[in-house]
């Protein structure tokens, strides 16, 4: 399995090019650190990469095919900010639905507790709920995660919980990640290779 971003190209104001004519390919199960300045384009490529923006040129291809245009989608994005990635008006339980059947082993992986899935998401930390946040987007056809910044904002110890379990569950399941962070030392910790935008 592999994931190709082929030849492309993304603005969001005509003709202003944020990266254009761009290659990157990852393999299953490879961990791929993305690390560059403020502002150089890594969220938005990591946005083109998963399909929420399409690239005015250039495809992104999924085995060769391009990605699917509805249904689920086997590269998921998990953010900075699960707050903003959440339903304020769904408790925690149909949230997790929303990626599918409910994996009780993965929850207990990521450390959610029974009782948290009756709360909303305003009655959680910013951990509890960013482990929510993986754990729908690691649903059992997800075959690449992109984390963006995906435990910037935790402590040390939540970040370290989180990145260990979610290291275990692709480890296992053979998927890919690229991890997009200002972190150098978190990325050299974690990763098979690492990509410096300059
Ligand atoms: N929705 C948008 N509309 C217009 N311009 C945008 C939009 N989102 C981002 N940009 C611009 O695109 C450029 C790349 O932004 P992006 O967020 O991808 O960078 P980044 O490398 O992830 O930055 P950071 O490390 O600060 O998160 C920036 O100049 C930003 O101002």
């Amino acid at each position: 399995m592999q994931l190709e971003a082929r030849k492309i190209g993304f603005y969001y104001k005509k003709n202003r090019w944020i990266f254009r004519d761009l290659n990157f390919t990852i393999d299953a199960g490879e961990i791929v650190g993305l690390i560059g300045p403020s502002g150089c384009g890594k969220t938005t490529f990591g946005r083109v990469l998963s399909g929420y923006e399409k690239p005015q040129e250039g495809t992104i291809l999924l085995n060769e095919t391009p990605l699917p245009k509805r249904g689920y989608q086997p590269v998921q994005l998990v953010y900075q900010h699960p707050e903003k990635a959440v339903n304020p008006k769904w408790r925690m339980e149909k949230t997790l639905h929303e990626g599918g059947e409910i994996d009780r082993e993965l929850l207990e992986v990521l450390g959610i507790k029974q009782e948290w899935l009756s709360r909303w998401p305003n009655e959680l930390s910013g951990g509890e709920l960013q482990r929510f946040c993986v754990a729908r987007a690691l649903r059992s056809n997800t075959r690449f995660l992109i984390a963006d910044e995906m435990t910037t904002m935790l402590d040390a110890i939540t970040q370290s919980q989180i990145w260990h379990a979610v290291l275990d569950i692709v480890k296992q399941r053979n998927i890919g990640v690229l991890a997009i962070s200002h972190e150098a030392a978190l990325l050299k910790r974690i990763c098979t290779r690492t990509l410096t935008i300059h």
